[in-house]
């Protein structure tokens, strides 16, 4: 369980996190979504030990950062798959990680293994694929057997195979009954992920819910509309909290009205309709949405 308490972390003049507060809960694959900046690295240190809050309270297990980065065995981290050595071999690696965490020597073997690196452990990671330096990475945070897991953009450079993958495997270890948080700043990619998500923006939580309350609550919905006569159409439906747009294939997209009601209004008006559809928006659409006014900020602001 990791459990983020008003948190807020200042980096001279800019406020990376502000205020921030949510749960993660064990058993479940948990998505940190939020557009480049948010803070979601800023809040993963914080998490991981790495980076003290300058204000709130990060606890793992219940237990409280106390200035010391959190040893392999309590929490597990992919922060960037970048950081090893180029020189060393995958094995040399992961051992040199073990020793230095005090970690049993079989526990790199059982790690190579469980990521597919067995063949290539031998091999220098310098010319390791980005896909195989994120397969090192999550190799290097299942080493101490953790309850806890935080992957930072881990679908960055994997194909589709390495994506499948990855997620079957953070599946498993949430079926382990660990806590996985795992970070992205593209909701398709947390979409088949993740069960439950956290979106936030400009340091600040903005959404948190299941997948399918997500999905559930987009009030975004439009209705497509066909007719031959578009601007009959606008007059007709006119009216407060109503928008008609013609989009370039010639159909009318509406909001504000159900599909139903603009079908009576349409008759009413002796208007022909030769298509009605209701339309969702995508997770993809819902997110945009709720991170809109969070992009446009840039790194290094001041706020
Ligand atoms: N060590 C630091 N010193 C100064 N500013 C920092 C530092 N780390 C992060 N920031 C700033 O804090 C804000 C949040 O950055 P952070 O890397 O946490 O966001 P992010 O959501 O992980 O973004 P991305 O997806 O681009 O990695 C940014 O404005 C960033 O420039």
């Amino acid at each position: 369980m990791i459990e983020v308490d008003d948190v807020t972390k200042r980096y001279g003049r800019t406020t990376a996190v502000h205020g921030l507060s949510f749960t993660v809960a064990p058993g479940q694959v948990t998505g940190f979504l939020g557009p480049n900046g948010a803070g979601k690295s800023t809040t993963l240190r914080m998490v991981l030990g790495l980076t003290s809050p300058t204000s709130g309270t990060v606890t793992v297990g219940g237990r409280r950062f106390r200035g010391l980065p959190r040893g392999l065995c309590e929490v597990g981290a992919l922060l960037d798959a970048g950081d090893a050595h180029g020189g060393r071999t995958a094995r040399a690696h992961l051992a040199a990680l073990a020793r230095g965490n005090g970690l049993p020597r079989r526990r790199v073997d059982e790690v190579l293994a469980q990521t597919g690196l067995t063949s290539v452990a031998g091999r220098r990671v310098g010319g390791f694929s980005l896909g195989m330096r994120q397969r090192l990475g999550i190799a290097g945070a299942l080493l101490g057997d953790p309850p806890v897991l935080l992957f930072d953009e881990p679908l960055n450079g994997l194909d589709p195979e390495g994506i499948r993958w990855v997620r079957g495997l953070f599946r498993r270890l949430a079926d382990e009954g660990r806590t996985v948080l795992v970070s992205s700043h593209l909701m398709r990619e947390m979409e088949h992920t993740a069960q439950r998500l956290i979106v936030i923006g400009r340091g600040e939580l903005i959404a948190t819910g299941t997948l399918a309350e997500f999905a559930a609550a987009d009030t975004t919905t439009d209705v497509s509309v066909r007719t031959p006569d578009p601007a009959a159409l606008a007059t007709a439906l006119g009216g407060p909290g109503v928008e008609v747009r013609v989009e370039d294939d010639g159909s009318c997209a509406v909001t504000g009205l159900t599909a139903r009601r603009i079908g009576d209004l349409a008759l009413l008006h002796r208007i022909p309709l030769h298509g009605l559809t209701p339309r969702r928006a995508s997770l993809e659409e819902t997110f945009m949405g709720l991170t809109s006014d969070s992009v446009e900020y840039g790194s290094g602001n001041a706020r």
